[in-house]
């Protein structure tokens, strides 16, 4: 069974916020100093390496050769989104991925992080440290574009709740806060930790910021091997620059060689000049691979270079797109002349053919072969209990600071009660007060039932990932754990499966794979329980009311508060 936290529980039309300054540029440069004295010679804490001595961990080589993508749906047949790409990201180091709007920057990432949709077939050699491995739970962390945050929650909140339940239980609450704490400080968070993150309705913090807080939070696990989708969207060039350099500052860390994957749309010259390795796409081929900073060469070297004081990046991306060709014809293009297509095509051929493309295969070769099999890739997180108490404490602060899904609601019934008491005053013992009464306890029934409407979306998110789970074969059942009185999801879930093997292979397998937008956190719900959780009664047998569309019968349904059908379950956060 599946424990799904879900991050999206009521966010809040309207909530009261602190009003802590916003953190302005000199604010950040002030926090890199301060960050570098913090970083000085500490005492580990366990789970950053257990001894003492500070050792370098070994790092992740990516390596993927030949990988094509193709999707295909119903209507348009199959479609070759990548064909042939070829590459590496080597630990400490920042490769970006760019290219124009559709290129398949965003189908490359998923691909290398192993979270391609279903209607998606890939082909190809994908290598961790030369090995074909998955990715397990805190070894890898991929940062959406999207940043999935509970608004009401201050910066301090969000991230200490987030390590309360992603570090193992083998760590203590005082170190989980200081490993919270400290990952705050690394991404140079310290002057907003009090402050609300806001959202639509109420400002918090900046986006910037917001996108520090998404990175933070999928580092308190220390991964080694980090992919960011656009880390930059929405963001000026002088915030983009400093969430690009804390980014870089994470993948050359003192003793964790982190492998830092990013796509990125339009860097500035700066963040430019951050990348380690760059990979130019267009429509799903490689234009370029390699020095980051030998890029505009390349493109000189073609015919192709960048004109004095242009950003090379911008040189790059207008260089290769061909959405705005027909703006050459009516002479808006500025001084191109040259169809674009013509120009990807003199580009791709010139790569193929170079020593360039020669020494990336020669690195993947050289890279693919390396031995590094003592790679650590297994981590624990919170257990089950603990995983209860925090999601259960932070949905009461967040519920608490959300004006409309508490309050106004306590409004809204005490409003209701005024109303019908007056409505319904005084009914008598009359044999037509049976009816009155009748009435009454049908329209509350009505009006509780509709209330509970608002919690659907939310639950819908839940389900959304317990239908990802369902799918396997070796789920037998699986259940969103939901509020008796609302009937809105708590936040996570449980599954079964169909014996001790698979849920140990689940666990393995699963942990930190993405089901819809956020990664599953999967861990045992135990211990075997024939009373609910906190001392309830054992739940009614289940109704199902959500089948689901799979080869063997698993159904979704919808459960009383929590109890663990037998030791064959694992609960599940995200
Ligand atoms: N699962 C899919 N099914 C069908 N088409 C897809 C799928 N995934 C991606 N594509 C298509 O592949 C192309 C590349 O998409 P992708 O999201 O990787 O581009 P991108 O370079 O990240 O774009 P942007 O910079 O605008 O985010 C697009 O045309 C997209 O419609």
């Amino acid at each position: 069974m599946a424990c799904l936290h879900d991050e999206s529980v009521s966010s809040a039309p309207t909530r009261a916020y602190e009003t802590k300054p916003q953190q302005s540029v000199i604010d950040l440069e002030a926090t890199t100093l301060e960050m570098e004295a913090f970083r000085g010679p500490r005492k580990m804490n366990r789970g950053e390496g257990e001894g003492v001595a500070q050792k370098e961990e070994i790092g992740i080589c990516l390596t993927w050769k030949d990988v094509w993508v193709t999707a295909s749906n119903k209507k348009n047949g199959s479609k070759s989104i990548l064909q042939r790409l070829t590459g590496y990201a080597k630990p400490g180091q920042l490769l970006a991925i760019m290219g124009p709007s559709g290129c398949g920057k965003s189908t490359l990432l998923d691909t290398l992080a192993g979270r391609l949709g279903s209607n998606t077939r890939q082909a190809g050699e994908i290598l961790i440290n030369g090995h074909k491995q998955a990715l397990s739970y805190g070894t890898s962390a991929y940062v959406t574009q999207d940043d999935t945050l509970l608004t009401t929650l201050t910066v301090r909140e969000a991230v200490h709740y987030s390590a309360q339940l992603q570090l193992p239980d083998t760590m203590s609450k005082e170190e989980k806060k200081e490993r919270a704490d400290f990952t705050i400080r690394e991404m140079g968070l310290q002057d907003a930790i009090n402050t609300r993150i806001g959202g639509w309705g109420c400002k918090g913090i900046s986006g910037g910021q917001k996108k520090r807080v998404s990175i933070c939070i999928e580092i308190l696990t220390r991964p080694k091997l980090l992919f960011l989708d656009e880390p930059t969207s929405g963001l000026d060039s002088a915030a983009s620059y400093y969430v690009m350099k804390r980014i870089v500052a994470l993948a050359q860390n003192d003793h964790i060689q982190r492998t830092v994957i990013a796509s990125i749309h339009q860097p500035s010259s700066e963040v430019f000049q951050l990348f380690n390795n760059l990979c130019l796409l267009s429509s799903g081929k490689t234009v370029y691979f390699g020095p980051a900073s030998a890029a505009s060469e390349f493109f000189a070297s073609n015919g192709f270079p960048c004109p004095p004081l242009m950003n090379p990046s911008d040189h790059l991306l207008k260089t290769i797109n061909k959405d705005f060709d027909q703006d050459i014809e009516v002479g808006l293009a500025g001084t191109k002349s040259m169809p674009t297509e013509e120009v990807i095509h003199i580009l791709l051929n010139s790569y193929k053919s170079s020593e360039r493309n020669q020494e990336v295969q020669n690195e993947v070769a050289v890279l693919s072969k390396k031995d590094t099999s003592s790679l650590d890739m297994k981590r624990g997180n919170a257990g089950f209990l603990n995983q209860c108490l925090v999601l259960t404490k932070r949905s009461f602060i967040n519920m608490y600071r959300d004006l409309g899904y508490y309050w106004l609601r306590l409004v809204i019934y005490i409003a209701l009660a005024i109303t019908l008491a007056t409505v319904f005053y005084d009914l008598g013992t009359s044999y037509d007060s049976i009816k009155d009464r009748g009435s009454l306890v049908a329209f509350i029934n009505g009006f509780i039932t509709f209330m509970t409407i608002g919690g659907f979306p939310s639950f819908v998110e839940v389900m959304k990932n317990l239908y990802c789970l369902s799918i396997s074969p070796s789920v037998r059942d699986a259940k969103v754990v939901t509020d008796p009185n609302t009937a809105r999801s708590k936040g996570y879930g449980f599954v079964k499966f169909s014996d001790e093997n698979e849920r140990n292979r689940a666990m393995t397998e699963m942990n930190g794979v993405y089901c819809s937008t956020r990664p599953m956190r999967i861990s045992a719900a135990t211990p075997k329980k024939t009373t609910g959780a906190y001392g309830a009664p054992a739940a009614p047998v289940p109704k199902p009311v959500y089948p689901v569309p799979a080869y063997t019968s698993p159904v979704v349904q919808v459960q009383p508060p929590d109890y663990d059908v037998n030791n064959t379950t694992v609960s599940l956060l995200y």
